[in-house]
């Protein structure tokens, strides 16, 4: 049986995460490969119902970090682990980097209490922390995501925050890649194409694919 293998795609609202994900889970799959696919706030019928109120009801940041880690407990322990005990590779659209950089950079929330909610929230019996083997972070000017996102879907309580609000959330994503390798930073600012082909090569440099599988 394979090894599970933990991948999360991370980014700023609009800069294409999405566009890429059935083409990672094809990959997978085309290389015998179980995928889960997943994402957060969700996952799990309590995570989504969490969910729907971080996104759509106003509410101090604390309430905030609290649910979006809330809903992260419930879809680790009943989700996301479980996949990967049974070797699955587990696809999942934003982990906790999304928490450090919307609620810390972007709303300006304590980092430290988040680094605290953090260990509470992905300690593993060994006492490691459960982290994605591999954060796709896709990389993109704000100003062009919100060109992106304009007129293509009704936008969230993030979605209609000004350009100003994803700058800051873009630096909290910079700031959480130089501190921890297992960051890939994905240069969004190009065709969907281009775009895919730094996937595939970043998934190869990091021996997540073989030849046989491209
Ligand atoms: N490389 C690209 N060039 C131009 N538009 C793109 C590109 N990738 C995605 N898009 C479009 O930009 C919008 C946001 O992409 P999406 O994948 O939904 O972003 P995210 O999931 O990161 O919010 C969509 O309308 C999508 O079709
Ligand atoms: C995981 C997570 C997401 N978010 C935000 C980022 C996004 O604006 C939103 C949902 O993400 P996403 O699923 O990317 O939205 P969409 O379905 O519209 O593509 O939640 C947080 O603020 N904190 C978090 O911890």
């Amino acid at each position: 049986m394979s090894a599970g293998l933990f991948l999360s795609l991370e980014g700023i609202d609009g800069a294409g995460k999405s566009s890429h994900i059935d083409a990672l889970e094809a990959l997978f799959k085309a290389a015998g490969r179980q995928v889960t696919r997943t994402r957060e706030p969700g996952g799990t019928p309590l995570a989504e119902t969490l969910r729907t109120l971080v996104l759509n009801e106003a509410m101090d940041p604390l309430t905030e970090s609290l649910l979006v880690f809330a809903a992260r407990r419930d879809h680790v322990v009943q989700v996301i682990e479980p996949a990967l005990a049974r070797g699955d590779v587990v696809l999942c659209d934003r982990f906790t980097d999304a928490t450090f950089a919307y609620q810390g950079a972007g709303r300006g929330f304590d980092q430290a209490v988040l680094a605290t909610l953090e260990r509470w929230v992905q300690a593993r019996d060994d006492a490691a922390l459960l982290q994605p083997a591999l954060t796709l972070w896709f990389d993109l000017p704000p100003e062009i995501a919100a060109e992106r996102l304009a007129g293509a879907r009704l936008p969230d309580k993030f979605e209609s925050q000004p350009v100003e609000f994803f700058r800051r959330v873009a630096s909290g994503y910079a700031a959480r890649a130089a501190e921890a390798p297992r960051f890939a930073r994905i240069d969004a600012n190009r065709s969907r194409e281009q775009v895919w082909a730094q996937v595939e090569a970043v998934l190869a440099e990091r021996g997540l694919i073989g030849r046989h599988t491209r």
